[in-house]
């Protein structure tokens, strides 16, 4: 069950004592942390630690979500914050036998229907396809585009309704080193210029550094939730995935005390 607490000025995300069950499996374990306002967050741990889960309770579509998790000051899923929130799964969500400006004109009538919206609608549409640099590829059937192409189109979706929190499911996934350079400076435009708040999972350590904060993830717990500087320091490391192997190892002896 959903309780209240204390929403404090500067978070997007609340969670406290954060619980999912997915089958028969605790899959998040009384999860504690924030994400603060118009920064870039990124979700860091192995694949199958829990990010997806984590990613979809904070967009109100995970079932069986126990503790407290505020979104934009209000339960996670509450309908008066579903317009405010962003999200893209690691599935590109696109109409293949459509083109990119028909995907985009497509979620924009959902978004923004009527008569009265279209200048908004058509406005919304030119922004969203510039900000993932597809305007060379409007008229392109969405089916005939690359992966990486593909999943810009998503995060183009994602971005019409101008969204407050923005939360991103492995966009990086595949794309080359030019893209995934290129998507980065994108989050930092919408952070720094739109005062968007990013929330962005990677099991690559070396986007860890390109986050204002990390939450480092494993088997279901966090183990830091820190900036990544802080994280260096605090473990005297170089990076952040020796910093992460280091609280690996420290959790792991912690739990050998524990159960002495
Ligand atoms: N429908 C489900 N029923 C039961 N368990 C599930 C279900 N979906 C996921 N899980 C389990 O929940 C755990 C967390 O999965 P999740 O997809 O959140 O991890 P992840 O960190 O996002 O992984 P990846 O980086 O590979 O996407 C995994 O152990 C997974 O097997």
């Amino acid at each position: 069950m959903m309780n209240s607490s204390r929403v404090t000025d500067t978070s997007a995300v609340e969670a406290r004592g954060l619980t999912v069950v997915r089958g028969d499996r605790t899959v998040l374990r009384g999860l504690d942390f924030t994400v603060e306002q118009g920064r870039i967050t990124g979700l860091l741990g192995p694949s199958g630690c829990g990010k997806s889960t984590l990613m979809r309770a904070v967009v109100g579509s995970q079932a069986k979500v126990t503790g407290t998790l505020h979104v934009l000051g209000r339960p996670a899923g509450h309908p008066a914050v579903r317009t405010r929130v962003g999200y893209v799964t690691q599935a590109p969500s696109v109409y293949a036998d459509l083109t990119v400006r028909q995907n985009l004109d497509y979620f924009a009538a959902v978004l923004l229907p009527g008569r009265g919206n279209r200048a908004a609608r058509e406005e919304a549409v030119t922004r969203a396809v510039d900000d993932v640099d597809l305007a060379s590829h409007a008229e392109a059937l969405a089916g005939n585009l690359s992966g990486g192409q593909r999943s810009r189109v998503s995060l183009a979706v994602a971005l019409l309704g101008t969204p407050e929190l923005l939360v991103l499911d492995e966009p990086t996934v595949g794309l080359d080193p030019v893209l995934r350079r290129d998507l980065w400076n994108l989050f930092h435009g919408l952070a720094a210029d739109r005062g968007t708040t990013v929330l962005v999972s990677s099991h690559v350590m070396d986007e860890a550094e390109r986050c204002h904060r990390l939450l480092l993830m494993r088997e279901g717990e966090i183990l830091a939730d820190d900036t990544p500087d802080a994280l260096r320091t605090r473990t005297g490391s170089a990076t952040v995935e020796e910093a992460f192997l280091h609280l690996v190892d420290e959790a792991a002896a912690t739990r050998q005390e524990t159960t002495r």
